[in-house]
């Protein structure tokens, strides 16, 4: 049965999803039960193959689940029609749009006909709407333009222009961040977030940049073919330690502090490194990439003042100052030398 919870917006239990080939039956993931709330941005993640365009588009309707029921606002996805599913969901899949044809405007304008119907005319409310939505994430300027004729990145924000302009509830968007510059890409996911947190609107996507996903998303899907799916809110997956299994691999680990993944070099000459805050965080970047690893009371110590005063200590006493990160780097860069011989530094 479904969960009556009013903030639930669509709900799953028990689902297996798949394709049917002819007579086989191809399950991708069996038992799967989720729910996504009201006004949360989540996160779905996982390796090439896991299944996350599957699920999404199980979810968005466009593919339907081998066995189970979804629960879209308590009801079952069976009694709805393709109109009322099309008020509902706005899907953004990352198939290759076949509108070359069309201009941008008219693209966008295909979302408005949940609300006027496919022949019904745009009134001025809704040219408003596409303009707004094609506003929001930057490209108004392209409206004239022909599909056919936008980069990667820009139909890319088209396609989520038209989601927007369906002004649906929940809104299902397949890699939207794929083909987008870093600024961009960062701006469509506080977009995103913003549409959950202040409109109240259901946003879950898929995406492989795990730096974004624990910075904006309010809950996280991880999904792979051996675990299946687990679900958390981004604070609580990253201290029960669920987001280091499910990325680490034997030379990379997640550093909690930083909420950054970094290669671990086990061999690494010890150091101990005192600063503070971005100094911290940068240097030790700078050391961790050059082969050292931090300890707390090693004979060597690094202490950063600033970006341009650094020294080096050995058993207490001063034994290099640099006043660059390049000087820095430069010396520590001769770490075979360091390696042959441990308790001498090498002169430069
Ligand atoms: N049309 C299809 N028919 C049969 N199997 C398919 C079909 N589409 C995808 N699959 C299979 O389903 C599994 C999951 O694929 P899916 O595209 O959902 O993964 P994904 O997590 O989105 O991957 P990626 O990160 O590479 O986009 C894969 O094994 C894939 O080969």
């Amino acid at each position: 049965m479904a969960d009556m919870r009013s903030d639930i917006m669509i709900q799953a239990r028990n689902l297996t999803i798949g394709y049917r080939q002819g007579r086989k039956v191809k399950k991708v993931h069996t038992g799967l039960s989720f729910a996504l709330r009201q006004g949360e941005l989540t996160c779905l993640l996982g390796p090439n193959g896991a299944g996350k365009s599957t699920l999404l588009r199980t979810l968005g309707g466009t593919q339907a689940p081998l066995t189970g029921d979804i629960f879209l606002e308590g009801r079952s996805f069976t009694t709805y029609t393709e109109k009322e599913i099309s008020r509902k969901i706005g899907l953004v899949l990352t198939d290759r749009t076949m509108a070359g044809g069309l201009t941008v405007f008219d693209l966008v304008s295909l979302g408005r006909h949940p609300h006027t119907g496919f022949f019904g005319r745009l009134q001025k409310r809704d040219e408003e709407i596409v303009y707004q939505s094609l506003d929001a994430v930057g490209v108004a300027f392209k409206a004239g333009s022909y599909v056919a004729e936008l980069s990667d990145g820009e139909r890319q924000k088209v396609m989520i222009a038209k989601a927007l302009a369906q002004e649906c509830p929940l809104l299902l968007l397949d890699e939207p961040t794929a083909f987008l510059d870093v600024v961009s890409r960062i701006e469509m996911m506080d977009l995103l977030h913003e549409l959950a947190e202040k409109k109240g609107k259901t946003v879950l996507l898929s995406t492989h940049d795990l730096e974004q996903a624990l910075l904006l998303g309010d809950r996280l899907w991880l999904l792979s073919r051996d675990k299946g799916l687990v679900c958390g809110a981004t604070e609580d997956l990253v201290f029960s330690g669920e987001i280091n299994q499910f990325f680490a691999r034997n030379e990379i680990i997640f550093d909690r502090k930083n909420g950054n993944f970094r290669p671990q070099k086990r061999e690494g000459k010890k150091i101990t490194l005192k600063a503070e805050g971005e100094l911290f965080f940068w240097t030790q970047n700078a050391l961790t990439r050059n082969g050292f690893q931090l300890e707390e009371q090693a004979t060597l110590v690094l202490e950063a003042c600033s970006p341009h005063a650094f020294r080096l200590w050995e058993n207490n006493q001063i034994k290099k100052t640099f006043t660059s990160f390049e000087q820095l780097i430069a010396f520590v860069k001769q770490k075979e030398l360091f390696r042959e011989r441990e308790d001498i530094l090498p002169e430069l």
